[in-house]
């Protein structure tokens, strides 16, 4: 049985502003204040561990222990099937240190040159880390394919290059609400809500 979420507040283990917003949004039905690490000055760990799951723990961890609070982590990325799941853990580390997804999409679309399949999915592995060390870990996806060039500014990071099954429009296209109703942070908030937040 997964622990059930009965405090308060909630802090929301990541420094990604577009993250944020996507799970301060998920989180709105719910009666818990929340507060982002970088609100609460908590430092970025260093993101060691060699899966989704692993470097969920290790941000909810930190901003736990830091705060003293319950704490949400998400630790996500894009899996190019013809790149054998790169970037993978390594999606924000593609964007180089100013954080330049063009630059990031640029490298994929460089990557992909002279393939034909072009099918990719996101990943998302939620953390909720307590204080006292107790940790539950979820993990959704989404599949996809990679459109060029980029299109659309209403999500973040590879958005725009990325069209879930089904759709003619990319993340970076489409309404922030449908986003949230398909994406693969929300297949894994799913699982997170009917685990640790109902009744
Ligand atoms: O670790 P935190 O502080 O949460 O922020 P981050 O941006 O470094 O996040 P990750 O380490 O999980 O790296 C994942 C990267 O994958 C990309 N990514 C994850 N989810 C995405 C989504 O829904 N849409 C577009 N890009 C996404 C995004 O660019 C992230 O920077
Ligand atoms: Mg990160």
């Amino acid at each position: 049985m997964a622990r059930r979420f009965a405090e308060k507040k909630l802090v929301i283990a990541s420094h990604n502003p577009g993250k944020v917003r996507e799970i301060g949004d998920l989180l709105r039905p719910f009666s818990v204040e929340v507060v982002s690490a970088g609100d609460l000055g908590i430092s970025e760990p260093e993101e060691t561990g060699m899966t989704f799951r692993a470097n969920a723990e290790l941000k909810a961890r930190h901003s736990a222990e830091a705060s003293g609070l319950p704490a949400l982590a998400d630790d996500s990325g894009l899996a190019v099937t013809a790149l054998n799941g790169d970037p993978g853990i390594y999606s924000a580390r593609w964007a180089g240190p100013s954080k330049d997804f063009g630059h990031a999409m640029q490298k994929v679309e460089e990557a992909l040159a002279g393939k034909t399949d072009r099918s990719a999915r996101f990943v998302c592995a939620l953390a909720l880390a307590w204080p006292d060390g107790h940790v539950e870990i979820f993990e959704g996806t989404v599949a996809g394919d990679l459109v060029w060039p980029p299109r659309g500014d209403k999500g973040f990071g590879y958005d725009p290059m990325f069209r879930p099954a089904g759709e003619a429009l990319t993340y970076g296209e489409i309404d922030p609400d449908e986003k949230h109703a398909t994406s693969h942070r929300a297949a894994a908030f799913r699982q997170l809500v009917e685990a640790c937040f109902k009744d």
